[in-house]
């Protein structure tokens, strides 16, 4: 088949493309990355189980005879052999939606309202996206930097097969199952695991079995015994009330917990995929571990939080450390919290010199603890309050910066290297603005 990067479709010059990537012809690939293009058409995915809904509470008798009333009008006014008239009257329907071709054939099975179906599907969310396969197959050609082993004390684990550096995605994980939490709250327990349970069996068999893999608890019901100690809350769809689902990413699953976690994950709406990514070095045979707990919780609560909604306690290298370092530990958290609302107060407030200096100690804690940020997410910060105080040479700088380091960081979603390049283009515009007024070079 011919490939995409025939004559006419060349890639712009700019190395990432063009920002405007729907109006590509081709993809163009990232720097740094072995660009194997895909010259086959797009996986075309769609929903391919007939959906399986609840049906809605019986109607009262007073709701019965409305809808008589209704329809008998209706028929008088638009009556004809084949009109048939709307009974929609139920205020929710749940129902159960499995693509088997999602992502190249590892499913999603999602129970939500219908809505959050069609919408995925016409949003392109469910679609692979344009970079998906270079990325896969560099992924693929470079091979999965981890095993799921026994880690002691806590089950099975991650760990580093090779060395991983700062700001890698380790791994990309997508839902096997995604479930809106009204339903969960809005449907009796055994109406719902019968839903949960036809969820899991509809997905590939590949999947089906990660996710059946999960269970370890002797709970009665397995659904139960996977979700629970396994699932994720992600947002996804418009309406405000009905965003937060529950999703259960199978392989992201057997990453424990870390007080002092070596990396952390992004989910992508837009893309329905959870990325892990490295915010330190990793060295072959360390476990790869996240915060299951926002990481400047004090240690007593962290601990606490674990025990009664995760059941266990932590048996992490940091809260069997000695008293110097959990104490150590606990002060540069403190002071990140404390900077962190101070920065958002002067930022807020205009003090844009004092923001940037005190991101500067901010960043010193961070590293001192372990926990550094993605670099281009502080970058981009870095660049907006440069921009804000009107420091254009350092704004461009920072701005670079971070446009640069989301192209590295490479991932599926290019709504955070859009924004950075926006950002950038902004800045440029002035300087090129202030270049014509003061007639400088
Ligand atoms: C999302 S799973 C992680 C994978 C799990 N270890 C397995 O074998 O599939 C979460 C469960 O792992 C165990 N776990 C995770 N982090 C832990 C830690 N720091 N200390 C002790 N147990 C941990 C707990 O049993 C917890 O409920």
């Amino acid at each position: 088949s011919p490939s995409p990067l025939n004559k006419k479709q060349q890639c712009p010059n700019h190395p990432a493309g063009r920002l405007e990537t729907a109006s590509l012809p081709a993809l163009c690939p990232l720097p740094g990355h072995i660009g194997i293009l895909p010259d086959e058409p797009a996986n075309v995915v769609s929903w391919d189980f007939p959906p399986k809904c609840l049906s809605p509470p019986p109607l009262t008798k007073e709701e019965k005879e409305a809808l008589a009333k209704k329809e008998a009008e209706e028929l008088k006014t638009k009556g004809g052999p084949e009109y048939l008239p709307s009974k929609d009257t139920s205020p929710r329907i749940d129902c159960l939606f499995t693509s088997t071709n999602f992502r190249n054939g590892h499913g999603i099975s999602l129970i939500a309202k219908s809505t959050i179906a069609s919408n995925l599907l016409s949003l392109g969310s469910m679609q692979d996206g344009p970079l998906f396969s270079v990325y896969a197959q560099n992924r693929e050609l470079k091979g999965k930097p981890y095993k799921i082993a026994p880690v002691e004390g806590k089950g099975l684990g991650v760990v580093a097969t090779r060395k991983i550096k700062r700001g890698e995605i380790i791994m990309t994980d997508y839902p096997a199952l995604l479930i809106g939490t009204g339903f969960l709250a809005n449907t009796k327990p055994h109406i719902g695991r019968r839903m949960l349970k036809q969820a899991i069996k509809q997905l590939p068999e590949g999947t089906r079995r990660k996710v059946e893999g999960l269970q370890r608890g002797q709970e009665r019901f397995e659904v139960e015994a996977i979700l629970g100690p396994n699932s994720n809350t992600v947002s996804i769809g418009e309406e405000p009330g009905e965003r937060v689902h529950v999703g259960l990413f199978a392989e992201a699953a057997r990453i424990n917990h870390g007080c002092r976690p070596n990396a952390h994950s992004r989910f992508s709406e837009r893309r329905l995929t959870l990325e892990i990514m490295s915010h330190v070095a990793i060295e072959p045979g360390e476990e790869i571990v996240m915060s299951y707990v926002p990481i400047t919780t004090p240690r007593d609560e962290r601990r606490a939080y674990l025990k009664s909604h995760w059941h266990f306690t932590c048996t992490c290298p940091l809260c069997q450390g000695t008293p110097e370092t959990i104490d150590e530990s606990e002060l540069f958290r403190r002071r990140q919290k404390d900077l962190k609302e101070t920065i958002e107060d002067a930022r807020k407030n205009g003090f844009y010199q004092d923001a940037i200096n005190m991101s500067r100690d901010w960043l010193q804690f961070a590293e001192w603890d372990s926990v550094p940020p993605l670099e281009a997410e502080f970058h981009d910060s870095l660049a907006d309050l440069y921009f804000r105080n009107e420091d254009q040479r350092n704004a461009t700088r920072y701005a670079r910066m971070a446009y640069d380091g989301w192209v590295r960081f490479g991932s599926v979603d290019d709504e955070k290297l859009e924004a950075a390049r926006e950002f950038l283009d902004r800045v440029e515009r002035v300087n090129e603005e202030v270049r014509e007024r003061t007639g400088s070079v």
